[in-house]
């Protein structure tokens, strides 16, 4: 037996033997495990705390950063908590629908969603300063040369990344492109804009304006004295939409006819295009399977009917085009046939072809862009010759000169080679609205690398990944560029006054037919060189209204039939350099042959209740949450006969 000396004797011995494994196998351990579960925890918690703190300073830091940045340049600079732009489109249709932005209040005014400043900020900042947001800088442009130097230096100065990234809903488009890939796309795209297009362009103008002024006809118990037109804006945009559509996408339409569409669908064409663009926030912002879940009455499920019955109609169409290149009955080519060309053969300078998704990309683009901006330019201009009947005067003796010319030889239509070039008023007014009311009033670029631009005379270095906003819409109404009246409708400005310094078109009223002569003589490119600024039309030697002190005309000249060639960088509506409009030609030769035909025999008033001071608050005003410039309300107008 062992006693109980012994036994604790034993059992320290054992314990004390123990104590060596036990150290080996994780006693010592136990503790540190303790010590390590409050390490990771305590980690845990810091690295929260620093995520925390890092999404809350991360802003202050980049603001900290980016006003270093700005304070380097050494323009004039504006702090603000958003990037100029933020509250586009998107941001205010989402404000809208949570009924947080009522026009008129403090938000909707402060948010810039009333019609653009025009030259408003400059007035404080200058034509050329930089805006600072924890974003990043946005350098805002209302100089021409500034705004000229940017946009012809294509590398330098690209779209910024992500540009368009939301037009790209049925795939990648010349204009959502960059380098190489937007060189493709505008090589095979611009083909189609010949001289051949523009004639069908005014033959279909003469068409469509036709067409329309018949559904008029009906709508006011055939009376066509006097015809009312309640929604002159919805009928431009179906008459441009038909345009388009009949010449670069080769499928003539009268008025309420479809084209052929791939798949059975309860929307017309007009009505599909219509609903497209009232749902463009939920086709943009939405995945494509969710939308197609959408219960069919709710928004998203209009908007899934609309994305879904326009693309039947563009697959339609371009359906019908292969068909016919497959036929060869094709001897004519299009944009569609461009495009689906460019398909099936490599572009020899790319050596590339076009997917599939791009060519749905451009022939939807090419829809979108075409006729929404050119439909506003008629719509404002109609507006606007309503408002000033003695600028309506001078066109309508413009064009009845021009029927009477037409009918001297022989002719009972207007013709596009012999008739548009002799359209100096319709060219005026159409210009003159572009000025003052710019569909896309801002273009912007971004810097790729630190880019030099010169300023008033003194170079300033602006670093890259700086935004470029070039202000259309303020250098338009930059009274240092057009002058003191800058802010005023005046077609008259774009009308060059004769060798003698008279103002010979406004003084005399009606071109003379020594005057007829004089522009009947001149090619069609002379004739609208003010838009195309082709210097091999210009003469030099007539620098027009030497007394203003205005840019655009100072430096600007004159074409050879006597319109204003505005000085570069001075008219932006179609912007400038290559990257400028592909259908600036293409809308003037439309916008000119539709004019003509409308008041062929008619003058446009507005109706009686319609005061100067009630037109003119709806004009300074912009609709709410559209992409394009717009008027906020519909003015009914008439067409009396004359
Ligand atoms: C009055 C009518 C029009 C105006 C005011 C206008 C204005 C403009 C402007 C300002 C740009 C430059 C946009 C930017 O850089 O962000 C542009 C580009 C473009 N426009 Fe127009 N446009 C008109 C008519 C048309 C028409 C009729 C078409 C074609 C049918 C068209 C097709 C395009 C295309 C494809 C581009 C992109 C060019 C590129 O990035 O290479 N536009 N337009």
């Amino acid at each position: 037996m062992q006693t109980a000396a012994e036994l604790s004797l034993m059992l320290r011995s054992a314990s004390n033997i123990s104590a060596p494994r036990m150290q080996l196998y994780g006693d010592i351990p136990t503790q540190n495990r303790t010590v390590s579960v409050e390490l990771v925890v305590g980690a845990g918690l810091a690295i929260l705390f620093l995520y925390s703190a890092m999404k809350f300073f991360r802003p202050l830091v980049f603001f900290y950063r980016n006003l270093k940045r700005a304070r380097a340049i050494g323009l004039p600079m504006k702090v603000m908590p958003f990037p100029p732009g933020s509250f586009s489109f998107f941001t205010f249709q989402i404000l809208r629908r949570l009924e947080v932005l009522k026009p008129g209040t403090v938000l909707h005014q402060s948010l810039n969603m009333g019609r653009p400043d025009g030259y408003g900020y400059h007035k404080e900042m200058g034509d050329a300063f930089v805006t600072v947001s924890p974003a990043g800088l946005t350098l805002i442009v209302a100089d021409p040369k500034v705004a000229t130097h940017v946009n012809n230096k294509r590398a330098e100065f690209p779209k910024p990344p992500n540009t368009g990234v939301l037009i790209n809903i049925y795939g990648r488009n010349v204009i959502n492109t960059n380098g190489d890939a937007w060189r493709l796309h505008r090589r095979v795209t611009g083909q189609a804009f010949s001289e051949r297009l523009h004639r069908d362009v005014w033959q279909e103008g003469i068409n469509q304006a036709r067409f329309m002024m018949e559904s008029w006809l009906t709508s006011n118990d055939r009376n066509p004295d006097s015809l009312r037109v309640s929604e002159i804006e919805r009928d431009a945009l179906h008459l441009t939409l038909n345009v388009i559509t009949g010449t670069a996408y080769g499928y003539p339409l009268r008025w309420n006819e479809d084209p052929q569409c791939a798949s059975p669908t309860s929307l017309s064409y007009r009505a599909a295009m219509e609903q497209f663009t009232a749902h463009l926030m939920p086709i943009f912002l939405t995945p494509r399977w969710l939308l197609r879940l959408a219960r069919k009455d709710s928004t998203r499920g209009r908007a899934w009917e609309a994305y879904t019955a326009f693309e039947s109609y563009m697959r339609g169409m371009l359906d019908c085009q292969r068909a016919r290149l497959g036929a060869a009955e094709c001897t004519d080519e299009n944009l569609l046939t461009a495009l689906i060309r460019s398909e099936d053969q490599e572009d020899e300078k790319a050596s590339k072809k076009m997917t599939a998704q791009e060519v749905m990309g451009n022939t939807f683009i090419f829809l979108f862009a075409g006729h929404e901006t050119t439909a506003n330019t008629l719509h404002y201009s109609l507006l606007l010759l309503a408002q000033r009947p003695d600028v309506q005067q001078r066109f309508l003796n413009e064009v009845d000169d021009i029927y009477e010319k037409a009918a001297q030889e022989g002719r009972c239509e207007l013709d596009y080679d012999l008739d548009f070039s002799c359209a100096q008023w319709a060219f005026a007014i159409m210009s003159e609205t572009l000025r003052l009311f710019t569909p896309t009033g801002i273009t912007n670029k971004w810097t790729a690398t630190d880019q030099p631009i010169t300023f008033e005379g003194r170079t300033y270095v602006i670093p890259q990944g700086t935004r470029i906003s070039i202000s259309g819409t303020a250098v338009h109404q930059n009274p240092k560029v057009w002058g003191e009246n800058a802010a005023e409708w005046e077609p008259s400005r774009w009308i060059i006054e004769d060798d003698d310094g008279g103002a010979q078109m406004l003084e005399r009223g009606r071109p003379s037919a020594q005057m007829g002569s004089r522009l009947n003589g001149k090619s069609e490119n002379d004739a609208y060189s003010g838009l195309s600024h082709a210097p091999f039309s210009v003469q030099q030697k007539q620098p027009p209204r030497p007394s203003s002190s205005a840019f655009a005309i100072n430096f600007g000249t004159a074409s050879a039939n006597g319109l204003l060639i505005p000085a570069k960088g001075s008219f932006l509506a179609f912007s400038e350099g290559a990257r400028g409009c592909i259908g600036k030609r293409m809308a003037t030769v439309e916008f000119v042959a539709v004019m003509c035909t409308l008041l062929r025999h008619h003058r446009v008033e507005f109706e009686d209740d319609w005061s100067v001071e009630r037109v003119k608050k709806v004009l300074s005003g912009r609709k709410a949450g559209s992409i394009t410039l717009q008027p906020p309300e519909q003015i009914p107008l008439r067409f009396i006969r004359r």
